[in-house]
């Protein structure tokens, strides 16, 4: 490097600091936006980014380099091969064939799985001891079916599944209440998406429970009140959709959330999805359903025993037989 004069008795230093590295796998709205949000909260010293289409991806790839007078120093790299993830610490995949209009769930969840046979073994052949982070969609299907391509130990496998949901959960109930999201815990568990769980015992703003708060005030609140903000979750994803035909920053923003936990062993408490057999009385199979989790840089480092009500016990086993049903039809 002619620009600089070396200079004399240098020594290396202490290996202490990790090489952080985390690859994306897909590089669309979703993948592009998590791996934005990774750069700007400096989560990894190298960001590598897989996509099937070369020219999307190397385009992506420049594009984000270029912004590199404004980010912390991460290397950034792009292949349509594999082998450009080795050494990951931590592999989000964000791949997945888009739901055709009018196509069934099982029929876009068998395109996946096709897919998912191409992207998860050689993840897992380049990065044996990484952690997944499924993101794809149905999500906790894919999260199942990538524990099962992977082999990897259930803990190192965990999906995105309803962290969104309770983001914008959380988002609701903040505005709703003019405070900000931070200070509104609130959890939604289950089935990632339109059959969800809301836990009403678990919303708390400013540490206060909302509902023994509200039982005190002897302020009357009908379970629809409660109901409408969580159907609000799920006609809010149906509204994004209808008006930019995606979604990216949220999902972006939550899903790099995860990572921070993960990464940064912050052992913080999200919604995610997880081998739920034996929780909650779920033993149909092995289904990966939301449950509040522990993560840290081991992955899924505990699962919490919140106490359900019978209702939302109920619920979780209705969603863990639907999975369990359309997984034995994948043939994995
Ligand atoms: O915000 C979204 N957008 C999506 C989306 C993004 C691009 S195209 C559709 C969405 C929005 C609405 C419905 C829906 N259904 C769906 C179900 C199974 C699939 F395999 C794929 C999509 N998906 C994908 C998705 O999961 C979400 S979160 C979400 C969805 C439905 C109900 C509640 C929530 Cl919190």
């Amino acid at each position: 490097n002619i620009f600089f004069k070396p200079i004399q008795n240098t020594s290396p230093p202490s290996p202490t600091k990790r090489h952080t590295k985390i690859s994306v796998i897909g590089a669309g709205n979703v993948g592009m936006a998590i791996a934005q949000t990774i750069l700007t909260q400096d989560l990894a010293d190298e960001i590598a980014l897989v996509d099937a289409q070369p020219a999307k991806l190397r385009g992506e790839m420049l594009d984000l380099q270029h912004a590199a007078a404004f980010l912390p120093r991460t290397k950034i790299i792009a292949s349509t091969d594999y082998s450009v993830t080795v050494g990951s610490d931590l592999c989000i995949v964000s791949a997945g064939a888009r739901q055709i209009a009018g196509e069934s769930r099982l029929n876009l969840l068998q395109r996946n799985v096709a897919l998912f046979r191409g992207i998860i073994p050689p993840i897992a052949k380049y990065s044996p001891g990484t952690i997944l982070m499924i993101v794809s969609n149905p999500v906790d299907v894919l999260t199942y079916v990538a524990w099962k391509l992977s082999g990897f130990p259930s803990n190192r496998v965990v999906g995105s599944g309803t962290n969104l949901d309770s983001s914008r959960f959380r988002f609701l109930i903040a505005d709703h209440l003019d405070v900000n999201a931070q200070d509104v815990q609130a959890s939604i568990i289950g089935e990632h998406g339109d059959s969800s769980v809301a836990l009403w015992s678990s919303i708390s703003v400013g540490g206060v429970p909302v509902l023994s708060f509200l039982d005190k005030q002897q302020i009357p609140y009908e379970k629809e009140t409660l109901e409408g903000i969580h159907k609000a979750v799920v006609d809010s994803a149906y509204e994004v959709i209808s008006l930019k035909g995606y979604t990216s920053w949220a999902i972006g923003y939550s899903a790099a959330n995860l990572a921070r936990s993960i990464l940064r062993d912050q052992r913080k408490i999200h919604p995610v999805s997880v081998l739920a057999k034996g929780f909650y009385g779920i033993d149909d199979g092995d289904v990966f359903l939301s449950l509040p989790a522990l993560l840290g840089r081991g992955g899924v480092l505990g699962v919490t025993n919140v106490n359900l009500t019978d209702e939302e016990e109920q619920r979780l086993r209705k969603s863990a037989q639907t999975i369990s049903k359309l997984q034995s039809q994948l043939g994995l």
